[in-house]
């Protein structure tokens, strides 16, 4: 990064340039990558929208039903018991009278799921792993378990831990550490972490390692009976894009290996022809887009009544104005048991408190975990906020990426249109690009996603739709080309970078344009000890009130468990007893220090104020 960053201070894109605006990219610049080259039209292997690369899903973006999930294996349920053939399909086990009979290894389907080690398409944990142990740990609530230090069986199954080492995975990730055991002892979590420090295991470990160790629930007698064959999962995962769906269910498929428990993703704008066969073969873990599911629930094509464990991924997302009624329709709606009957799972990186007050209603006596300060961003990430005025985006642009090392790169802006227009410019300028926001077809979405994992194309211009939940290995930078209106948008943007401990960039462009996230962006850097620019400093004094939570200006309002440090109105007796809320990690007690800010001190408006992410139609 220092080359970069000496080549960047070597430039001049600050609004200090003279007027500026008389520059034409097109015409008048020679981006550095193309100094010296022969001019000439760009290669002509790629779309003028985005392109189209490659197969299907290149590397482990590869998607669609495999076959070793064909057919169902259980005994006692109507109609769909052991494979249509009579046999047990590959990889799949088998609960048989109270027992678990995991399937007979095969190396075929190993090396599907879990690839080997020197493959650089699985995600391989980097030089700064071990730094998370000395990340704070708070879990406030009644009576917490104390957490596991490695993984072992007991307490994880027996055959889970087979395939976490399958994965590769020595040792638990401070989320892991605590959530497994929290849910094993059957509370409700709201777990904030990291981006890309684990959560999806974090909820995956847990609720299988349970579902192996005490098998399927029966299936109601009147079931049978249907006229339609109904799915009847034990756990289910709302996750809010079809992409994020997507990779928890491939992350679900290599944990599930050789257990009873069979898998099913389905999300929007796919066929549900092939999604209700894919149910009807066996569905124990359902993972979903709130509108695909909605749907399906009102065709009949799924039950919710035997579920014992309800998992928001990106939960802030999944509650706030959005996605808020779609959810309530699913748990309250339908026939998923109450509350008190199921277990519901929240897990996210950033977690506002007008959220965590509306996310009350979905929980019981939960347990609050935050793995580093709620909405950090991680150390491992070196940030950049450079200033750039919009008409010089472009050139910057081009003269960032001429700097960067080799990697895939990731730059987001905040609209669809302006996503196809730099996709284009970035073709035209012979560069290898792709994009995708939601007004392209689930097929050109899992194109551009796939060219990109296989780094056919090293350019992934992105809206918001790619922002939360990635997970795609050598993801070298993040550039925020265009700044979004919520700070915690950029919490998740940034974190496509620099996870499982390996390390990354982050470039933002910045300008007045942007002043709205001014101060909460000096607050993030300086807390995940990054460079402040002096204009960033400047700009935020100039501007009062400047936070994007409507009425939230500091995000100290939104770090903590509520309960403890608000005054909202569940007012529960944690800390009264056993481990409520102590500190764990560095530092012991005093991790957390002083530093939170007014806590929790406006409630009264549980709406979403002021997100930014209020519908999908702008991904
Ligand atoms: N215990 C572990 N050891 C090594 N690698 C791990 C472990 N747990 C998870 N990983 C890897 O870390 C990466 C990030 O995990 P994951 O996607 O679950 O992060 P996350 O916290 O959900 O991130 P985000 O907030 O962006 O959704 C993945 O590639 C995953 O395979």
């Amino acid at each position: 990064m220092s080359e970069l960053a000496n080549q960047m201070d070597n430039l001049n894109l600050g609004g200090n340039n003279g007027n500026g605006r008389g520059s034409n990219p097109r015409s008048s610049y020679v981006p550095p990558h193309m100094r010296g080259k022969r001019s000439g039209p760009p290669s002509g292997s790629f779309d003028g929208n985005g392109g189209d690369f490659g197969g299907r899903g290149g590397g482990r973006g590869g998607r669609g039903s495999s076959s070793f999930f064909g057919g169902g294996r259980r005994e006692g349920f109507g109609g769909r018991r052991e494979g249509g053939d009579g046999r047990t399909p590959r990889g799949v086990g088998r609960w048989v009278n109270g027992k678990h009979e995991p399937a007979p290894k095969n190396e075929q389907i190993e090396l599907q799921l879990f690839g080997t080690a020197e493959d650089p398409s699985f995600q391989s944990s980097g030089i700064n792993f071990d730094n998370y142990d000395d990340i704070p740990v708070e879990a406030s609530g009644n009576d917490v378990p104390e957490p596991i230090s490695d993984f072992t069986s007991p307490p994880l199954d027996e055959l889970l831990l087979e395939n976490i080492t399958r994965a590769r995975f020595t040792k638990p990730t401070p989320v892991q550490k605590y959530s497994v055991p929290i849910i094993a002892a059957g509370r409700d979590l709201m777990a904030c972490a990291q981006t890309g420090s684990g959560k999806t295991g974090g909820f995956l470990f847990p609720v299988l390692s349970e579902s192996f160790a005490n098998g399927p629930a029966p299936v109601p007698e009147q079931a049978s009976n249907y006229y339609i064959k109904k799915a009847f999962p034990t756990a289910v995962v709302l996750a809010p894009t079809r992409e994020l769906a997507t990779q928890i269910f491939d992350e679900a498929k290599k944990f599930t290996y050789r257990s009873w428990v069979r898998p099913c993703v389905v999300y929007g704008g796919a066929d549900i022809g092939s999604q209700i066969k894919e149910l009807n073969r066996g569905c124990d873990l359902l993972v979903a887009t709130p509108g695909r599911l909605s749907d399906l629930l009102e065709r009949g094509r799924i039950s919710l009544c035997n579920i014992k464990y309800l998992v928001l991924d990106e939960a802030d997302r999944m509650l706030d104005m959005g996605f808020e009624p779609q959810i309530r329709h699913i748990v309250d709606g339908c026939d998923m048991p109450n509350v008190d009957n199921r277990q519901t799972l929240m897990f996210s990186a950033t977690f506002p408190v007008d959220i965590q007050h509306l996310a009350r209603d979905f929980l019981k006596d939960y347990v609050f975990l935050s793995v580093g300060r709620v909405g950090s961003t991680s150390e491992n990430i070196t940030q950049n906020v450079l200033y750039v005025e919009d008409y010089d985006k472009r050139s910057a642009l081009l003269d960032l990426l001429a700097a960067s090392d080799d990697g895939l790169t990731l730059i987001f802006v905040e609209t669809k249109r302006m996503a196809d227009a730099l996709t284009d410019f970035l073709i035209m300028q012979d560069l290898k690009a792709t994009a995708i926001h939601g007004d392209r077809s689930q097929g050109e979405r899992e194109r551009a996603l796939g060219a990109f994992r296989s780094g056919k194309a090293n350019l992934l211009v992105a809206t918001a739709v790619a922002a939360r939940g990635l997970d795609i290995p050598n993801v070298i930078h993040v550039i925020n080309y265009d700044l979004p209106s919520d700070i915690d948008d950029y919490v998740h943007r940034i974190g496509r970078t620099g996870r499982a401990g390996n390390t990354g960039t982050a470039t933002a462009f910045f300008n007045r344009g942007n002043k709205n996230v001014c101060k909460e962006l000096v607050e993030i850097l300086t807390e995940a000890k990054q460079e402040v620019p002096a204009f960033l400093t400047q700009i935020a004094r100039e501007t009062s009130g400047g936070g994007a939570r409507g009425g939230h200006s500091s995000r100290g309002n939104s770090t903590r468990d509520y309960r403890r440090h608000g005054n909202g109105s569940s007012g529960s007796s944690y800390g009264a007893s056993g481990r409520g809320g102590s500190s764990y990690g560095r530092g012991g007690g005093s991790g957390w220090g002083n530093s939170w800010g007014n806590s929790g001190s406006s409630w009264g408006n549980t709406g979403n104020s002021g997100s930014s992410a209020a519908s999908n139609s702008w991904w």
